[in-house]
């Protein structure tokens, strides 16, 4: 069997899933170690015993719904390649307006940018990929998405970067111009069973309590104390969390409270200002 056989044969077997052609190519990208390119231009090259053996094991996995992403232990995200594992979230095109956002504030200033719920690093490392000017530290909870997300710099040779444990602000001993987090939101009574692939991600990753609402009113009732006077805070939300998000922040004393869409067309980041704050030396601030 030659490769283009071979895709054809596998498209048909994942014909349950919407992406069954792109999803053999990868697989087949994966297994041969080569690219799109490869593929055109060597169709008729012949596979050998291992490599159908390997490929058959792959699709049943796939067949049975696992991400693709975790399969070939990879993900694409602001261009560039991420290193994923079962410990971490697969990085979502719906998080890149985020980074964007984040970029179009932060200008070309010297920053600090904390990220909170890391998972594999691909908010932080995209942000610090785009200017040296900025220092990205990013926390999770979970030892092996900080391990991930350490790799992922490196491989990707970026430097203004520092990953470590943390619950949320637990172990941030200074401020920064900018907090950014995807957090879990999910509320999970409305997604039991509904979603087959979810059921491969991280829990922790996913869900949170209060309606999906806790994590977000944790980040954003303690940001203030970790942000510069000035400083911004941009959280990503589910698409009907909205306008609960904009009444945290607002509740909080956030200024220029502001919801953003992805590009698929759904409000996804939410933002908010930290007033600036003149100090008297005449008043007593803590009475
Ligand atoms: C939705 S994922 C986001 C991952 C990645 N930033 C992204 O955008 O793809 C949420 C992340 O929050 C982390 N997390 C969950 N609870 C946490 C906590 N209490 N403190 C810090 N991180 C936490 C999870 O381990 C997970 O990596």
């Amino acid at each position: 069997m030659n490769i283009k056989q071979w895709i054809q044969k596998s498209t048909i077997k994942l014909s349950n899933i919407h992406s069954a052609q792109l999803d053999s190519k990868l697989l087949i990208m994966y297994v041969l170690k080569i690219n799109k390119e490869y593929i055109i231009f060597h169709e008729k090259k012949k596979l050998t015993c291992k490599e159908i053996k390997h490929l058959k094991k792959l699709l049943i996995r796939r067949y049975l719904l696992e991400p693709i992403a975790y399969i070939t232990k990879k993900k694409e995200f602001w261009s560039l390649n991420f290193h994923i594992s079962k410990y971490t979230l697969i990085p979502r095109p719906d998080t890149e307006i985020l980074v964007e956002k984040a970029i179009f504030l932060l200008g070309n200033k010297k920053a600090t940018i904390l990220d909170l719920g890391t998972g594999c690093g691909n908010i932080a490392i995209s942000i610090a990929s785009m200017n040296n000017n900025y220092f990205v530290t990013g926390v999770d909870i979970n030892k092996n998405a900080i391990l991930m997300a350490k790799y992922n710099s490196k491989k990707l040779h970026i430097n203004n970067t520092t990953f470590f444990i943390s619950n949320w602000f637990s172990n941030i001993k200074k401020k920064f111009h900018m907090i950014v987090s995807n957090p879990p939101y999910i509320n999970k009574k409305e997604f039991k069973n509904r979603n087959k692939e979810l059921s491969f991600e991280p829990k922790i990753a996913l869900y949170s309590p209060n309606m999906g609402l806790g994590y977000i009113n944790i980040i954003i009732n303690n940001a203030k104390k970790y942000l510069h006077s000035k400083g911004w805070i941009i959280i990503e939300h589910g698409f009907q969390q909205k306008n609960q998000v904009k009444q945290i922040l607002k509740k909080k004393g956030f200024l220029h409270v502001q919801s953003y869409k992805d590009y698929g067309g759904n409000y996804r980041i939410t933002i908010g200002n930290k007033p600036y704050i003149q100090y008297n030396k005449h008043i007593n601030y803590n009475s």
